[in-house]
């Protein structure tokens, strides 16, 4: 019976957004720790969508929105958008994709994210994925990450890992503090970083397996 009853709380633990039932992993760690590369492995292997709150707010800038210039010079600064902002980009993604269950990567990324969304969507994540990874390492990633970002220069980098120290790192604290939190040691080679990621998502994904096997018993 356990099986069925913990699944059924998994089930009851679900958010909803406006008419629409969601599972939630935010998925944070600083500037170039990772985070993009292991969530595209998420995708391929358990099917989940990936929203980046970084990629959403630079389609955004490209769209010709009202907002694309401030948002421009924020992200030219490191520093971190307006949450109402932030939020309606990714309400609607969630909102317009047919799938049931996200990562959310690079969000939270301070409080005032954190509370006003769960203000507005009334979401709470499943768990939160922290990749934890040095600063030495972080600064060689995004130096030869080559993809033509705006922010991947040493002067914006270092404004970033600041606004990570001072604002995104007491959000994942605080999720610490309600045992959400899952710590990746991000340090090491990808494959092996995947190694680990793929474990904690391996039970989420064998529930049904175990409910339709009881069942059929
Ligand atoms: N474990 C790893 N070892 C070495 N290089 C890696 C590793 N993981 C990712 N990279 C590389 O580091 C760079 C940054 O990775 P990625 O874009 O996934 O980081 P991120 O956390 O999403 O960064 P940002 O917060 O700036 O969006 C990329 O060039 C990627 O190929
Ligand atoms: N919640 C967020 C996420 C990102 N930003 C801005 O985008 C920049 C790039 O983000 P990545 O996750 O792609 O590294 C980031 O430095 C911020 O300027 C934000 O404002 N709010
Ligand atoms: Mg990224």
């Amino acid at each position: 019976m356990g099986t069925v009853v913990d699944a059924a709380n998994k089930e009851a633990n679900r958010s909803v957004l406006t008419n629409k039932k969601v599972t939630v992993v935010f998925v944070l760690g600083g500037p170039g720790s990772g985070k993009g590369t292991q969530c595209a492995n998420v995708v391929e292997h358990f099917g989940y969508t990936h929203l980046s709150a970084g990629d959403l707010l630079r389609a955004e800038i490209k769209s010709g929105s009202e907002n694309g210039t401030m948002i421009q010079n924020m992200i030219k600064d490191g520093k971190i958008v307006p949450s109402e902002v932030t939020i309606k980009l990714l309400q609607r993604a969630i909102e317009e994709n047919g799938n049931d269950k996200f990562l959310i990567d690079g969000f939270p990324r301070n409080e005032e994210n954190r509370a006003a969304f769960e203000l507005v969507t009334g979401i709470e994540p499943e768990f939160v994925l922290f990749f934890d990874c040095s600063e030495e390492e972080m600064e060689r990633r995004l130096l030869s990450r080559n993809q033509g970002r705006e922010d991947d220069n040493i002067e914006t980098i270092r404004k970033r890992f600041k606004v990570y120290m001072e604002s995104s790192l007491p959000v994942i604290e605080y999720y610490n503090s309600k045992g959400k939190v899952r710590k990746i040691d991000a340090t090491k080679p990808a494959v092996e970083v995947f190694g680990a990621v793929k474990a904690l998502f391996t039970p989420l994904n064998s529930v049904p397996t175990i409910i339709l096997s009881h069942v059929s018993a």
